[in-house]
């Protein structure tokens, strides 16, 4: 090393230094003097006497391990792959109609359940309650899949739901399958144990999700809606338990989502005249376009990280951090902006700190010796929270910064409303008991799903609505989300059983006990 350059090295790391020291001095100054800290947001209602009305016990007999695992494994082997919205394999969704059937013959045979099929290949349930005073929720789930090629890379063909060390791989196991499976097994389970709800519930599960839900989710809704249906909450899949996934967490932390990313999918097309391409125009239609979606990619969204939601996640998790990350995390008011350009860094992360412009499709030309007259590229973006649709589409516009570039909105929506996630918010609270007496290690937070759920069209019929299933993700699994080798434990998926089985009897308490009941206990 050069006398200079060790000069450099070390005057680098003083200004680190003192940055950081600046920053935790600052940042104590303005806590104590104007924010109070906490590090038990996580306790809560969770100490309060809770009405007992899980009687049933979620014990599971080796039998039944067999046949609840053999269920699945079926239902991962029907190939209910949704392409487009008019490319549906029709043959598989029958078939897989034929599946629910022969696997819960107690669902679809018990008195206690109406079942109708919505819109050829969707299902809807309703189990009513004998309380009638006590207002219904919803379970939802979705039956089909994106495709999958086993040339892709897969270890194992993504329709065989072949067994490799304890995991069942295919296409369908964390998403989203396993909910489909374990609500109708863990209701299969309840009846013919004796178990009739107090309280009311319907279980939605749609046969289009992956291509938007308009035939499937918003004919369950409109069904609903004539029927003058409101709930109290609804469950749809969306986030996890993630463990070892957030760097610098100490143990596995649940995330609750109680709101979903935006989304604007944008098609960009240029047209030029077309000709013979000895004679080339300066610029062609596809340079025209490739220069926009360069400039697009070369100028990220802003980043908002702290400015919606996702800063009830990091406060929730604070206190598994270590110092100086605990305080960092307790303190997001004043230091998001710093965390943010860590997060930025990674692209599962990335996700939480901006609305996100993904390229998807690129378009053009049909032969080596035609200059293209058309040229287009579909963009997929997926909306922060503090933004919206409408200020998406205007960052756009000024980033291509080209009138020859024409813009079209194929599909977009503003981000979906938050839900409640406080100490009086039933959904939220009994999803967070079921989750913490199942498993005591995790930390339950609320969360933001990344990506859109059918549970989307449901906001007239409920306030609250939460995407969440107990699979458990390790480094590496969210890769494994629409992508190669997407599998899931055997044992991961009797837990998602026995998780449904317990909250819908949970779902039969009247009230959550009162906040401050937990202080009177002893
Ligand atoms: C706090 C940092 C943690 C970083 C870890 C991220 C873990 C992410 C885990 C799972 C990915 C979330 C996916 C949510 C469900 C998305 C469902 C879906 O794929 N929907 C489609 C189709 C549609 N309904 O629009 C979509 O394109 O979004
Ligand atoms: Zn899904
Ligand atoms: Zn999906």
């Amino acid at each position: 090393m050069t006398e200079r350059s060790a000069k450099l090295n070390i005057l680098k790391f003083v200004k680190i230094v003192s940055f950081s020291l600046l920053l935790v001095i600052l940042g104590f100054f303005v806590a104590a003097t104007v924010r109070t800290l906490t590090f038990d947001v996580n306790a809560g209602l969770q100490l309060a006497h809770w009405e007992k009305t899980n009687n049933i016990a979620s014990d599971i007999n080796q039998h039944q391990r067999e046949e609840l695992l053999a269920n699945f494994r079926d239902a991962i082997r029907i190939p209910t792959v949704s392409t487009t919205e008019t490319q549906l394999n029709t043959t598989a969704l029958r078939e897989f109609d034929s599946l629910l059937r022969k696997a819960f013959p107690t669902v679809f045979s018990s008195h206690l359940v109406q079942h109708e099929v919505v819109a050829n290949y969707s299902h809807l349930f309703w189990v009513p309650g004998s309380d009638l005073a006590l207002v219904p929720y919803m379970l939802l789930a979705h039956i089909d899949v994106v495709p999958a090629e086993e040339r892709d890379g897969w270890e194992a063909p993504p329709f065989s739901a072949k067994e490799i060390n304890g995991f069942i791989y295919g296409r369908g196991t964390i998403d989203n399958k396993q909910s489909v499976m374990g609500i109708l097994q863990a209701l299969e389970y309840l009846l013919i144990r004796g178990y009739s709800p107090r309280r009311g519930f319907f279980i939605g599960l749609g046969h289009d999700e992956e291509v938007s839900g308009f035939q499937g989710a918003m004919n369950i809704v409109r069904v609903l809606k004539k029927k003058g249906v409101q709930l109290a909450f609804v469950l749809d899949e969306g986030l996890a338990v993630l463990d070892g996934v957030i760097s610098g967490l100490q143990g596995p932390a649940a995330l609750i989502g109680i709101s979903e990313k935006g989304l604007a999918t944008v098609k960009l097309s240029v047209s030029k005249a077309p000709g013979h391409s000895s004679m080339p125009p300066s610029e062609s239609s596809i340079g025209i376009l490739a220069g926009a979606v360069k400039r697009l990619e070369e100028n990220p969204m802003p980043r908002l990280f702290g400015e919606g939601p996702e800063r009830g996640t990091f406060e929730h998790l604070a206190h598994k951090f270590r110092l100086p990350l605990k305080f960092v995390m307790s303190n997001m008011w004043l230091f998001s902006p710093l965390l943010g350009r860590v997060m930025e860094r990674r692209p599962d992360t990335n996700a939480f700190v901006r609305t996100t412009t993904a390229i998807t499709m690129f378009n053009s030309g049909v032969k080596v010796n035609i200059l293209p007259s058309q040229a287009e590229a579909y963009v997929n973006l997926r909306i922060h929270s503090a933004q919206s649709l409408q200020e998406v589409l205007e960052l756009i516009q000024s980033t291509v910064g080209d009138e020859r570039v024409k813009m079209e909105l194929v599909d977009g929506f503003d981000p979906l409303p938050v839900s409640s996630y406080d100490e009086t918010s039933f959904g939220f609270q009994i999803i967070k008991k079921t989750v913490l007496d199942q498993f005591p290690q995790v930390t339950v937070a609320p969360g933001i799903c990344i990506g859109n759920t059918d549970s989307r069209h449901y906001t007239d019929l409920a306030k609250d609505i939460y995407r969440f299933a107990p699979t458990w993700f390790r480094p590496g699994d969210a890769q494994r989300f629409h992508g190669i080798n997407e599998r899931i434990s055997k044992k991961n998926y009797e837990e998602l059983v026995v998780f449904y089985f317990n909250l819908i009897q949970n779902c039969d308490i009247k009230d959550l006990p009162s906040p401050h009941s937990a202080g009177h206990e002893l």
